[in-house]
């Protein structure tokens, strides 16, 4: 396994790139601890492909270095990486058998039989391959093919990282909880450097200890799931993780007080002085609450049960706000005002987060 280091790295798949708008990937500079799993999480088009086959040597970024441990693998093939893969769709040899297949990436590299058997049966029992290993890869589903997928991606312990691309697309809904918890369990027990790319916040939050947020080209945020839900860096990170998002309202900031249009005035958690740019607050629907007497006033549309708690869509000032409702509280038509959690209230300058002073 190894540390991959990005080194001052962005990618224009135009053969002269001018501004900014021109790259697909923008600068990015980044350490992947060792042993660490990744999830690389963004929508359709922000990136994620380009940073993944930028790190598996397929595509040479047009600037900066990719290290592997210190070394420079800018150049270097694919082949040279020592990297596995697991793409979006299963790669399995149909003639083989499973425990074959799981074997090929090992019996290639040379290790002694033996070791292949035990390594072969250790990852079939952490997928639930076992009773599988004699049959040929043929006639399979679909989800029992991409789990040897996965199987022959986790099955060498020499690789420098395995990267995931989607790999849970062709499984079965019901079927994605299990895989994602067994891939956990490998990770655990095998501590390879992982990374996954999804869109999926699910699969990201739930597999990887640490998640690369992207979006339009650039990483927006790099943290842990509870970094990602308590203090979003962006206001993309906000309402791109969380159901439902992170409420972003326009306001006007002074000192630990923030103004919202005609709604009126709450009370920040921290203090901010000469703030520029496209100013608003951002509250995440956990930590509002509905109130008949102190806050802002709402107007509620619609409230949906959602099994763990209720989910109250309203109206503040004329913006859609939503707001996290506990199971047994009561919401009677005396409920016209909203208060938000000032330790829990974000300032957003032109999308990212500003740290205030303590107050
Ligand atoms: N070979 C290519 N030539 C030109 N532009 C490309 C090429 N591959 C990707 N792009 C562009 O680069 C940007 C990033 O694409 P990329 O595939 O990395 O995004 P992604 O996050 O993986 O999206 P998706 O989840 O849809 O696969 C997009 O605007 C895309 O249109």
């Amino acid at each position: 396994m190894a540390q991959i280091t990005l080194q001052n790295l962005a990618h224009s798949y135009l053969p002269n790139p001018k501004g900014e708008d021109d790259y697909a990937l923008k600068q990015l500079d980044h350490d992947w601890t060792d042993g660490e799993a990744y999830a690389l999480l963004g929508g359709s088009g922000c990136g994620k492909t380009t940073l993944l086959n930028i790190i598996s040597g397929l595509i040479r970024p047009s600037r900066g270095r990719i290290l592997f441990d210190g070394r420079d693998v800018t150049d270097a093939p694919t082949a040279q990486r020592n990297i596995a893969q697991v793409f979006q769709f299963p790669v399995v040899y149909d003639t083989l058998t499973v425990r074959d297949n799981l074997a090929f990436p090992l019996r290639n590299r040379g290790l002694p039989a033996a070791q292949v058997a035990q390594r072969v049966q250790a990852v079939a029992r952490m997928l639930g391959l076992e009773e599988m290993l004699p049959r040929r890869a043929r006639g399979l589903t679909a989800d029992a093919k991409q789990k040897i997928s996965l199987g022959r991606g986790m099955v060498r312990q020499d690789v420098n990282a395995i990267l995931f691309d989607e790999p849970l697309t062709v499984i079965d809904p019901h079927m994605k909880w299990e895989l994602r918890t067994q891939l956990k369990a490998l990770h655990r027990e095998f501590g390879h450097t992982m990374i996954y790319v999804t869109h999926d916040q699910t699969e990201a939050l739930t597999f990887a200890s640490r998640v690369v947020v992207m979006h339009e080209g650039r990483v927006v945020q790099i943290g842990t799931p509870q970094e990602l839900f308590e203090r979003p860096a962006h206001t993309f990170v906000g309402y791109f993780i969380g159901s439902p998002g992170m409420n972003l309202l326009p306001a006007r900031v002074e000192g630990d007080r923030a103004h919202i249009d005609e709604s009126g005035t709450i009370a920040l958690g921290r203090g901010y002085g000469g703030l520029g740019g496209r100013i608003e607050i951002g509250v995440r629907p956990e930590f509002a609450r509905l109130s008949a007497h102190e806050g802002l006033p709402v107007v509620i549309r619609r409230i949906e049960d959602v099994g763990r708690h209720r989910i109250v869509r309203a109206d503040l000032g004329g913006r859609p706000i939503n707001i996290v409702a506990s199971e047994d509280e009561p919401i009677g038509p005396d409920m016209t005002r909203v208060v938000f959690d000032p330790a829990h209230v974000g300032v957003y300058a032109d999308g990212w987060r500003v740290e205030g002073s303590p107050r």
